[in-house]
């Protein structure tokens, strides 16, 4: 048995979503169904689907559910809010430029830009270890330029290889590194696919973590390669940016208050953030609809 599900492609930075209308009915789809849709081959793939419904509560528009590609359902999502912006828009479910929405990781501002960007408020950011969570017990930090700098063993193919790491929590967890540490200047030459997914399933990390490799290039300018929890490395994560540009302003490594250009391998991001405790994150990016379809989804797996 299956079912018709009509679904709209889009991509924010070359991070890819598929897109699910539950304005007017209740969706919910099982964690297989979820990662069939996500599927490259099987399925319309996707790193992650979001899935747009009515507002929880009066002072929203809008809630929007965020689930990874493994079927496992998310607090928060940089790249797919922009992209929920313009659908919204686009399939008419608001004339309002400034929209704002609930997800299970808070409620975020979206203002949709003439020159087809959106920049999200995405809020202050968690430094806190215990909150990000991050399990910090028996650990002592490096201070730098009053952030912290966290070294925890990550298991090598024989040995343990100390990492060094801030955290930082975007309503979702980060881990970013420096790859000053790994021998390169290079963030092309960084160990994402063998470093990622150790450090994603470190055992400090309780909720698991998304993992980032930064490349500073100047006090206003970064390079990022993420390797996502739950997916694996994507194009660009934007909450992803959004941590990477706090550990760095926080670490003395980027200016505050600066537009920081992030390059991600699927395009540009620019960030700021001003530095103090309750400074909101904002992101500006690009959101894009690539096509949109119907496709026949297993009824039941
Ligand atoms: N691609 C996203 C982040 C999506 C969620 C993440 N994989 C997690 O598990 O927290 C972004 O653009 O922020």
């Amino acid at each position: 048995m299956t079912m018709r599900l009509r679904f709209t492609k889009m991509q924010g930075a070359g991070n890819d979503f598929v897109v699910l209308d539950a304005t007017r009915a209740p969706l919910d789809l099982s964690p297989a169904q979820y990662r069939f849709l996500a599927d490259r081959r099987f399925g319309v793939g996707a790193d992650q689907i979001l899935i747009v419904g009515p507002a929880p509560t009066p002072d929203v528009d809008f809630g929007y559910r965020i689930v990874n590609a493994d079927g496992g359902e998310v607090e928060h999502c940089g790249n797919g809010a922009r992209c929920f912006v313009r659908y919204v828009q686009d399939a008419g479910l608001t004339t309002k430029n400034v929209v704002r929405v609930a997800v299970a990781g808070g409620v975020l501002e979206l203002r949709a830009l003439d020159d087809g960007r959106v920049t999200v408020d995405m809020g202050a950011p968690i430094i806190e270890p215990a909150q990000v969570p991050f399990d910090a017990s028996g650990l002592r930090a490096r201070e730098l330029n009053g952030g912290a700098l966290w070294t925890i063993d990550v298991a090598d193919s024989a040995n343990e290889r100390p990492v060094e790491l801030a955290v930082v929590s975007m309503g979702n967890p980060h881990a970013v590194m420096n790859i000053a540490q790994f021998d390169t200047q290079d963030v092309d030459a960084a160990p994402v696919a063998e470093l990622g997914p150790k450090v994603e399933a470190h055992p400090r990390f309780p909720r698991r973590v998304n993992a980032g490799f930064m490349q500073i290039v100047s006090p206003a300018e970064i390079r990022l390669r993420v390797y996502e929890r739950g997916v694996g490395e994507t194009l660009a994560c934007g909450t992803g940016a959004c941590a990477a540009v706090v550990a760095g302003v926080r670490l003395g490594w980027l200016r505050a208050g600066a537009q920081i250009g992030v390059h991600t391998r699927g395009g540009l991001l620019t960030i700021e953030w001003g530095g103090g405790a309750s400074d909101p994150v904002l992101m500006t990016g690009p959101a894009t609809r690539v096509f949109e379809g119907e496709i026949e989804l297993p009824a039941t797996i």
